[in-house]
């Protein structure tokens, strides 16, 4: 159904169903969104994630569903996917400084982990990811498949997006990916991270 989107390109390979779009969020839209992650970023936390401080150095923040951009680009989204709302956990907005990455990870919740009972009790395991990069960054900052050898640039407005699960719904670990570090300027991306069941709570 994504590929009914004009632009829309999937990666070709059948370990991963993986697509971008270019041109997904229009610039006025983009430095709007900027704005609110300048306002409310703060130190990333993960799930999981152990000792390992460097693993996520970026700034992350929930956008407030209240901010006419945000409402925005969830309508954008939901034009796009046509997933219920409902679904989806708040747009996450990142903010990358030189040196700063996001460690090769997939995005579901391991079966048993510490945080299993936590995060997923509710809204049970992560399904889609949809990512936007919000600006063009000067060095560095690329999104990595390393399963399928496929590295994406950040362009300013672009959507990157892929299903965490394969057909028989079980995770896939060929969904590996890795935001690497920014050497020159500062990265912008959100992301839309969509679960099994209502989210709401
Ligand atoms: O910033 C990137 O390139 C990757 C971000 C990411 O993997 C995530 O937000 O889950
Ligand atoms: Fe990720």
């Amino acid at each position: 159904m994504l590929l009914a989107r004009e632009g829309m390109q999937r990666v070709p390979s059948d370990k991963i169903e993986l697509f971008q779009l270019r041109d997904f969020v229009p610039l006025a839209l983009r430095a709007g969104l900027i704005r609110l992650i300048e306002q409310d970023r703060r130190p990333s936390t993960l799930a999981d994630a152990g000792d390992d401080r460097y693993f996520r150095t970026s700034e992350t923040c929930d956008l407030d569903t209240t901010e006419p951009a945000v409402q925005a680009l969830e309508d954008l989204l939901y034009d796009l996917n046509g997933i219920d709302p409902a679904h989806g956990e708040p747009l996450q907005g990142q903010r990358y400084d030189v040196g700063q990455e996001f460690k090769p990870h997939c995005d579901y919740f391991n079966r048993g982990g510490a945080d299993w009972a936590t995060y997923c009790s509710v809204a049970g395991q992560r399904t889609w990811t949809f990512m936007i990069y919000l600006n063009e960054v000067e060095g560095g900052g690329a999104t990595r498949f390393k399963a399928v050898g496929k590295t994406f640039q950040p362009e300013a407005g672009k959507l990157v997006c892929w299903n965490n699960r394969r057909p028989d719904l079980r995770e896939n670990p060929n969904t590996l990916h890795h935001g690497m570090k920014v050497r020159k300027g500062i990265k912008y991306v959100i992301t839309k991270w969509y679960r099994e069941k209502p989210w709401g709570w």
